[in-house]
């Protein structure tokens, strides 16, 4: 029993992966649709299984191959959607099969009190659960006018005085739209508030994420993330995506800042670097704290791009930082180490070359770039 359900859910699961798009996140309100319509066309086969087999069983051969037809269309849902790239059109392809479906069986019974016609309720409901109320308020006006039309083909005559059994298809088709039009404002009301409790939920995942993933002092990305990126970055050169640059950024004597200010000054001297080479940091680049007074930039490599000549502007724009709000002229300078990722290698091992790069630069008197590939950069200022 036990190996049949998780053949059931890994079966599940990857019908699921296939139907849904890569680009849609799967914790979106669209990948919810899209899991809702394929367990609705999953539901319709058992359910039109029964219904043909019903059909058949009493020889009405009209109805159980219209509904068959039908049915295909039904349980092609998914596939129209895979097929169309759209959650409407798929969805209108099952409540317009449907619909054509009930609306034949109602005629082909030749009443308005028929098992087909009592399916009308379903359309609008169903179209609001696939993620849509304009189309939820468009099949209550559609099934509304068939009940209309019905009653007015098949239904008998109203009778002011008469008994309950003359008047039963005016009842029944008076309960309908009713209960159709009550059903549909419940649903909708329901549905509503279950996005807006989804919204919450992505926001405060929003939240959550960038506390996750951010630096309280700073604000700049933490080690996690910049540890996330550098795996991706990874794949992404070994798989031909483009080289990357890792750029290691310390601050130079900043204990005796720490020394001489106190902690509190030695943390706003953090920020500020960190504010200052976020603002030179390209949008496709990542920068973040790698620890302490150590920073982290990984930089995207192009044609036009220079490494060694962006690292040096940062050390500049570092080194001209005007510190006024902490009462006393310091001077803040940054020593960097540049590594090329090469193919083959790891992440971390590009961040040791790095590192001894960085090394050197503090070894050969600070405030200056060295790359791990040249010799150390000549100090420009
Ligand atoms: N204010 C503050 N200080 C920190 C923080 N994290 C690490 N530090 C301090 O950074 C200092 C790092 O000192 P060292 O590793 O000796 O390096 P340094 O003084 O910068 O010297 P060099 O790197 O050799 O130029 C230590 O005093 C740490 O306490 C922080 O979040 N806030």
């Amino acid at each position: 029993m036990e190996r049949l359900t998780k053949f059931l859910q890994h079966s599940y699961l990857s019908l699921l992966a296939r139907v849904t798009p890569p680009e849609v996140d799967p914790n979106s309100e669209e990948a919810d649709d899209i899991a809702r319509l394929l367990n609705l066309a999953l539901l319709a086969v058992p359910v039109l299984a029964g219904f043909v087999a019903e059909f058949a069983f009493f020889g009405i051969w009209q109805l159980a191959l219209s509904l068959a037809l039908a049915g295909v269309v039904m349980v092609a849902s998914p596939w129209i959607y895979w097929k169309s790239a759209s959650l409407a059109v798929a969805r209108e392809s099952f409540l317009i099969s449907l619909f054509v479906f009930k609306l034949f069986e109602s005629m082909f019974l030749a009443s308005v009190s028929s098992p087909g016609s009592m399916w009308f309720i379903a359309m609008p409901t169903i179209a609001i659960l696939l993620g849509s109320v304009l189309s939820g308020v468009c099949w209550l006006g559609i099934t509304t006018a068939s009940l209309l039309v019905l009653y007015h083909l098949y239904g008998g005559t109203v009778s002011m005085f008469g008994n309950v059994q003359q008047n039963m298809d005016f009842m029944y088709t008076f309960s309908m739209i009713f209960l159709s039009v009550g059903i549909v404002c419940f649903v909708a009301m329901v549905d509503a508030s279950r996005k807006k409790a989804f919204r919450r939920l992505q926001d405060a995942n929003a939240v959550i994420r960038q506390l996750a993933i951010r630096d309280p002092l700073t604000g700049i990305f933490n080690r996690r993330y910049i540890w996330e990126r550098m795996q991706e970055e990874e794949q992404g050169a070994q798989g031909n995506a483009g080289t990357f640059h890792i750029c290691l950024i310390d601050l130079d004597r900043f204990k005796q800042i720490n020394d001489t200010m106190g902690h509190a000054a030695g943390d706003l001297v953090l920020q500020a670097v960190a504010k200052s080479i976020q603002s030179e940091v390209r949008e496709e680049d990542c920068f973040g704290r790698y620890g302490g007074e150590e920073f982290i930039l990984i930089l995207k490599s192009c044609d036009s791009f220079n490494p060694g000549a962006f690292a040096e502007r940062i050390r500049q724009r570092v080194a001209a930082l005007s510190l006024g709000e902490l009462g006393a002229k310091i001077q803040v300078t940054v020593s960097m180490g540049i590594a090329q990722f090469r193919h083959g290698e790891s992440f971390s091992e590009t961040i040791n070359r790095a590192d001894s790069a960085l090394y050197t630069a503090k070894a050969s008197g600070r405030n200056r770039v060295v790359s791990a590939e040249a010799a150390p950069l000549p100090l420009s200022a």
